[in-house]
């Protein structure tokens, strides 16, 4: 585990931004996790950018997206499949085809799962996986209480992340109470991850999942056992850490 500590938001960004470009310059066909939320929007900026500078080039790369929200359809401007054409997908030169976010509509769920499942190992597994941190120490939608041993799964949103997540949303009533996220399993499978998180409200779990003990109530902690992990902290996120 190595912790990077940054000034900012935007050093935090473009820290990871460099690190994604790196892995696909050394593998141009490489293989990406993706998260979203607000922390990872500074590194998609700086990742157009680069592609625009043509640093980077997207032609090859296959991504994976954690998550979806249960019962959202690709065209509602609250999924994650929306977001990720906003603020990535629609600027730079990826394939369509190569982009995978679990379908949040799928009638068999369990069946949508195992298909993702099989599509990620069939690609090999993921080379880097990026990840963003919920207050309550989640990753992807694997909230506490978590099964470390699960892959793809419908989850059902603890109400700390509807909480957080209804700034989103006109109302709270609209967020939705469940997710498709990938597993502990499938982000262990990674051979890189970075977990990037920025401001002071995440100055705790970030705090419990370094230094705390490994445990299901905060799903990131099992990271520690990650032998490839890299956190970059700005100095809020990191203010609470013994280092
Ligand atoms: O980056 P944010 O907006 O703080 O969100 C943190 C986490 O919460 C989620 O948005 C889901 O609630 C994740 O996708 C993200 O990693």
């Amino acid at each position: 585990m190595k912790i990077i500590k940054v000034r900012d938001y935007e050093a935090m960004s473009k820290k990871a931004a460099v690190i994604v470009s790196s892995q696909i310059n050394m593998k141009n066909d490489c293989v990406l996790g993706l998260a979203t939320g607000d922390t990872p929007l500074g590194m998609y900026k700086e990742l157009i950018k680069m592609y625009k500078e043509e640093i980077i080039d997207f032609k090859e790369v296959t991504t994976f997206n954690l998550d979806e929200y249960y019962g959202i359809s690709g065209e509602n401007e609250q999924s994650y499949k929306y977001y990720m054409d906003k603020n990535f997908f629609n600027h730079i030169n990826i394939k369509p085809e190569n982009t995978h976010i679990p379908n949040g509509m799928a009638e068999d769920i369990e069946e949508e799962a195992r298909r993702y499942d099989s599509l990620i190992q069939g690609m090999g597994d993921i080379d880097l996986q990026i990840l963003g941190i919920g207050r309550n120490g989640h990753i992807g939608f694997n909230e506490p209480d978590v099964k470390f041993e699960a892959c793809t799964h419908l989850v059902d949103l603890d109400d700390e992340t509807i909480e957080a997540n209804s700034r989103f949303f006109d109302d709270i009533e609209d967020v939705p109470k469940k997710a498709i996220s990938m597993g502990i399993k499938n982000i262990m499978h990674a051979d890189k991850i970075i977990l990037i998180a920025s401001g002071i409200e995440k100055a705790d779990v970030i705090k419990e999942t370094i230094e705390g003990s490994i445990s299901p109530n905060v799903p990131a902690s099992v990271l520690q056992l990650h032998p490839n992990t890299i956190f970059i902290l700005d100095e809020a996120a990191a203010s609470k850490l013994n280092i």
